[in-house]
């Protein structure tokens, strides 16, 4: 599976940012969906953006895939103005909707060829990158079946071959996962980390945060059309939280008092209508001193911190509500 790796790029005099915006917005009439946001994607790293809905995530991707114009601010596609130069940008992307638009009334294998020959490749070149994309996304004995007769898993992962279909310099991806099943997602997970370590670049939007941390080198939490941090993974986790979460289940309308006789005994208390998180370097020691304190939760789990507890400091709501 060819990509573009970051020396292939430099090479190939590609810039090393493949995107640069400063100050982007975008306004829909009186909605201000992105209100000015700074971005620098490098070459051969899996980049996301992760917020719940409304976000803005899916504005943002559009106009980094050329098809919608900023309302304000500067944004710099692969070293291309996109008011200018949008063909030259888009002949040039991969772009994975959040929704399928597959071509139910071809088979799979078709599904390929033809977009394909949108790009305008050459017939026989085409049928083999086809053939090649479907060996990679395990989908070469459906190859002659009809769109209708895949799983939704199979839909996502033929889609995403498709966007593959004229060795994109940068991949866009929308969402690739939401909707599927636990196994459907490892799955596309597994293709997709392949292909970062092929050297393609990724760019993804996620409200799931395990996605974004099984994938992305780099992240922007983006709430309200603005970018609220950015970093690896473990930076934000390291930044915004502590090591270790208590969680702690009690009965229904007790949260709130139960979080005021706990709030000694962490860094932080995170009340939830179902639960209290308690934010401490050891989670053991912190569910002992509160059975100390006489208290017996219904359920208590010690976890380690993650970009949900992340967004939770950041914005105090949780990324799926
Ligand atoms: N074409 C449009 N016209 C008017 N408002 C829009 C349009 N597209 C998006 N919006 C609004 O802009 C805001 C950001 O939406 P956007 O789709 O970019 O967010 P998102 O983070 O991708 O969320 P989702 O995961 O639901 O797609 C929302 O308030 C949405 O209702």
């Amino acid at each position: 599976m060819p990509g573009a790796t970051a020396a292939a790029a430099a090479a190939a005099g590609r810039p090393a940012s493949l995107i640069r915006a400063v100050g982007l917005r975008k306004t829909y009439g009186e909605v201000e969906a992105v209100r000015g946001i700074d971005l620098d994607v490098r070459s051969g790293e899996a980049f996301g953006f992760l917020g719940p809905n409304g976000a803005g995530k899916s504005s943002t991707m559009r106009m980094i895939a050329a098809v919608s114009p900023p309302s304000g601010g500067t944004l710099e596609i692969l070293g291309l103005d996109p008011a200018v130069d949008g063909p030259r940008i888009r002949a040039r992307l991969g772009v994975c909707p959040q929704e399928d638009t597959l071509d139910t009334e071809l088979t799979v294998r078709d599904n390929l060829v033809v977009y394909g020959r949108y790009f305008g490749l050459p017939r026989a070149e085409t049928r083999a990158r086809a053939d090649e994309l479907l060996g990679f996304f395990q989908l070469g004995e459906k190859a002659g079946a009809k769109v209708d007769d895949l799983s939704g898993g199979m839909k996502r992962r033929l889609t995403m071959a498709r966007s593959l279909i004229n060795r994109p310099d940068l991949l866009l991806l929308d969402e690739p996962t939401t909707g599927l099943d636990p196994q459907a997602r490892h799955t596309l997970w597994d293709r997709l980390f392949r292909l970062k370590q092929e050297g393609v670049t990724l760019v993804l939007t996620t409200h799931y945060m395990d996605e974004a941390e099984q994938l992305c080198d780099r992240l922007v939490v983006i709430d309200g059309g603005r970018i609220v941090a950015e970093g690896s993974p473990l930076e934000l986790i390291r930044r915004h939280s502590t090591r270790e979460v208590t969680e702690l289940r009690f009965g229904v309308g007790q949260h709130e008092e139960l979080g005021e006789r706990v709030s000694h005994l962490a860094e932080r208390v995170e009340v939830l209508p179902d639960r209290l998180l308690l934010y401490t370097a050891d989670g053991e020691e912190t569910l002992a001193r509160v059975t100390q304190l006489g208290l017996v939760p219904a359920a208590a789990l010690v976890r380690r911190s993650t970009l949900e507890d992340v967004f939770l400091h950041l914005t105090g709501r949780t990324l799926v509500e």
